[in-house]
């Protein structure tokens, strides 16, 4: 058996198995397929080892090996989902003796999370897929009783996972107990066969995420043992007692997991985008400033720097709260194990907007850093566009953005109602107690008056929405219809809670660490936090009127505090992009290359187009040169 180190980068990037000859983009759907199988095989190969060298947990902090594939594959890696939700799924829901079971191939079986269906992906109680137990024989029969029920969207379900773990609404003795989780092996480890009474295969080309090999499943009277629901937090025992979870929230736990993880992905995408369109900023000369002058480098133009430095700090940011919102999951899961569920509603929120304003954030940045670019964004071998592609899709996997709002404005309105009543708050919400009993201050030109200011929209926002239900329910609608007809506001008031918790976390988080770093260091961080604070404030200015005592002329203040950011941070930025330390094979950009030599690179890439081996293409005189001729006066 190969015997892998712990890889480096130099080590993973040095096997030639992991290089492609041929341009991705030039690859069929099939080919593409295949080749991410291949390269990703190399990588599960090394994973496997890596993860027996770390005991593999359900809660790993964001860690390193999953972006060197990221840059290996260049697009998404089929066997991701294994990492991501099958594996943590089982560690997470799954009693010490089924992990134990289930895993015991180790990384001999390859899995998928399969929940969503054709009909269903947000609202989970509608889910159809069943899972009825048959006392006699021990066992779950599962069922797609109709073409909706099917299993769609899983990744790695078409051709790649021969295990997943199901979704499906749990069925015993006639009366059904909602959603939960199953350990299914779906296909012949051997002979990679899907098993008897399964419908198995991929849902077709996408706009992006391409060699995910996202699939469908449907179920005929499948049979698993009755052992094979995951059954930590609820269980069917042999005589059919359903004893139910002390929080049936918990099934959905696998989710807030990679919600969490999420802020870090984010991150790291919007650095490998802010890296690649800073450095061609300052390789492209186009134009003038002074008339009498040479071109110049379009990072010179402040415009140019308005677009790009929001990112570098923007990956910064999230970097930072990832970090702060993993420590709040650990911890959570930790109260959990020891029986305490009180953090649960809070970890849920939090993670439902933070993921929702990061995988927005970085889908629309990554766009401003291709567009900055030019034409040459445009090309796919600038690598912006597969970027852009893959970030967006997280807006809406894990979670559609609009419904986890919705969800965090759940907590918001709960919280503004505790707040009516006097309760104390957890930290993250304590300043709807604040603002409810008049304890705010008068606006404040600074970093930590932006945040105080950001936090008295939300709490003015909450306060609007908890009103404009009110008003609804007393004209007579439930209160469902109520919060449905005050959406809109509700959506508000959870984007601006992101954005104060976002702005809050990375600015008290880099002034605590400040002191320790070295003063170069402290100053280049802290100029990145004021600069994300004074962006957002400055696009908020609308609300901050409402509802703050800034005035004009603080504003006029902010934006030429803004404008002296972007000066000072200019010498510095392509320093600021190097320390993201992205490697050329994991950045995959003839526009961000380390050595700057841009125009050679796109030359090259362009070459290995397969309609450049010749300089006639057949299909000219197969097809043109007849209607040339033809039409020739
Ligand atoms: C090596 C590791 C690598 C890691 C890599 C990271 C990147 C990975 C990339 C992977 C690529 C693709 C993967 C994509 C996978 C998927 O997309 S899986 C499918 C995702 N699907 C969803 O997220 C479904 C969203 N819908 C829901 O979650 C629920 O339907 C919803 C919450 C919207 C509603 O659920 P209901 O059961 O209807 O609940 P409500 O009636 O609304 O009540 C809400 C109350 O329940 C509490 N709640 C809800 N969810 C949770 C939760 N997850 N945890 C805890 N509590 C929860 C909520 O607080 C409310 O409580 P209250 O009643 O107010 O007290
Ligand atoms: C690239 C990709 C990979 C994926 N991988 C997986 C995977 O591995 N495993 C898996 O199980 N799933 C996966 N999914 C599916 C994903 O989780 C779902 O697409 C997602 O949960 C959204 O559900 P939906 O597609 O049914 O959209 P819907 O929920 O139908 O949303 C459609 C629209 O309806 C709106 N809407 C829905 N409910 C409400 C509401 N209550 N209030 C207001 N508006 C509402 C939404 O905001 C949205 O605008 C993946 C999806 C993508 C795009």
């Amino acid at each position: 058996m190969k015997c892998y180190p712990v890889p480096r980068e130099n080590l993973v990037l040095s096997i030639d198995n992991l290089k492609d000859d041929i341009p991705e983009e030039y690859l069929s759907h099939k080919e593409c397929y295949e080749n991410v199988i291949r390269k990703g095989s190399v990588l599960y190969d090394i994973f496997s080892e890596l993860s027996k060298d770390r005991k593999h947990k359900a809660h790993q902090a964001p860690s390193n090996a999953y972006r060197i594939s990221d840059g290996i594959m260049q697009n998404v890696n089929p066997f991701l989902l294994h990492f991501a939700l099958f594996v943590p799924a089982i560690t997470n829901q799954a009693t010490p003796e089924q992990q134990a079971e289930f895993l015991k191939h180790g990384f001999g079986i390859i899995g998928t999370y399969a929940q969503t269906e054709l009909g269903h992906g947000t609202f989970l109680r509608g889910l159809e897929t069943t899972a009825t137990l048959d006392l006699e024989t021990d066992e779950f029969v599962l069922n797609s009783p109709t073409l909706t029920s099917y299993k769609w969207w899983p990744g790695g379900l078409g051709h790649t996972a021969n295990h997943c773990v199901v979704m499906a609404q749990l069925y015993v003795k006639g009366k059904c107990h909602g959603p939960h989780l199953f350990f299914v092996q779906i296909r012949d480890i051997e002979t990679h066969e899907p098993l008897p009474g399964l419908k198995l295969g991929e849902i077709g080309a996408k706009m992006g995420f391409n060699t995910a090999d996202n699939g469908f499943l449907g179920f005929h009277n499948f049979r698993i043992p009755r052992n094979n629901m995951l059954m930590k937090n609820s269980q069917v025992l042999k005589d059919g007692t359903y004893v139910e979870s002390k929080n049936e929230k918990l099934t959905y736990g696998s989710m807030v997991f990679v919600r969490v993880y999420l802020l870090s992905d984010m991150a790291y995408m919007l650095a490998r985008a802010a890296t690649i369109s800073v450095r061609y900023s300052a390789v492209r000369h186009q134009s003038h400033i002074k008339p009498d002058e040479p071109e110049v480098q379009i990072l010179d133009f402040v415009i140019q720097q308005h677009k790009l430095f929001i990112s570098i700090a923007t990956s910064h940011a999230f970097k930072i709260c990832g970090l702060w919102l993993w420590q709040t999951y650990s911890k959570v899961m930790e109260d959990i194990g020891k029986g305490s569920m009180d953090r649960l509603p809070e970890l849920h929120a939090l993670s439902c907007c933070l993921k929702t304003t990061s995988t927005r954030d970085a889908g629309w940045l990554i766009e401003q850093c291709r567009l900055a670019c030019g034409g040459h964004g445009y090309l796919m071998s600038s690598n912006l566009p597969s970027l852009y592609t893959t970030a967006t899709a997280a807006i809406t996997y894990e979670g559609e953005s609009t419904v986890l709002l919705l969800q965090t404005a759940r907590y918001l309105i709960k919280s503004w109602k505790r707040a009516m009543e006097g309760e104390s708050l957890p930290a993250t919400v304590s300043f709807l107690s604040e603002y409810f009993n008049k304890r705010y201050n008068k606006w404040e030109n600074t970093p930590k008056g932006i945040v105080d200011g950001l936090k008295l929209v939300v709490a003015g926002v909450t306060k609007m929405c908890a009103e404009s239900i009110q008003k609804h329910v007393s004209r007579g609608q439930q209160y469902e219809e109520a919060w449905n007809s005050s959406s809109v506001q509700l959506i508000k008031a959870s984007e601006a809670y992101s954005r104060a918790l976002l702005c809050e976390v990375f600015w008290f988080e880099v002034d605590k660490v400040s002191s320790t770093l070295s003063n170069n260091l402290a100053v280049v961080l802290k100029q990145l936090a004021e600069l994300y604070i004074t962006y957002w404030a400055l696009e908020k200015r609308g609300d901050l009127l409402v509802y703050t005592t800034i005035s004009k002329d603080d504003l006029d203040k902010l934006q030429e505090r803004y404008e002296e950011l972007l000066a000072l941070i200019r010498p510095n930025a392509v320093g600021l992009v190097d320390s993201f330390d992205i490697r050329d094979e994991i950045l995959c950009s003839t526009l961000g290359a380390y050595d700057g030599r841009v125009y050679e690179r796109m030359m090259e890439h362009a070459l290995k187009s397969p309609l450049n081996a010749e300089t006639v293409n057949q299909s000219f005189h197969k097809y043109m040169k007849p209607v040339i001729l033809k039409h020739k006066i």
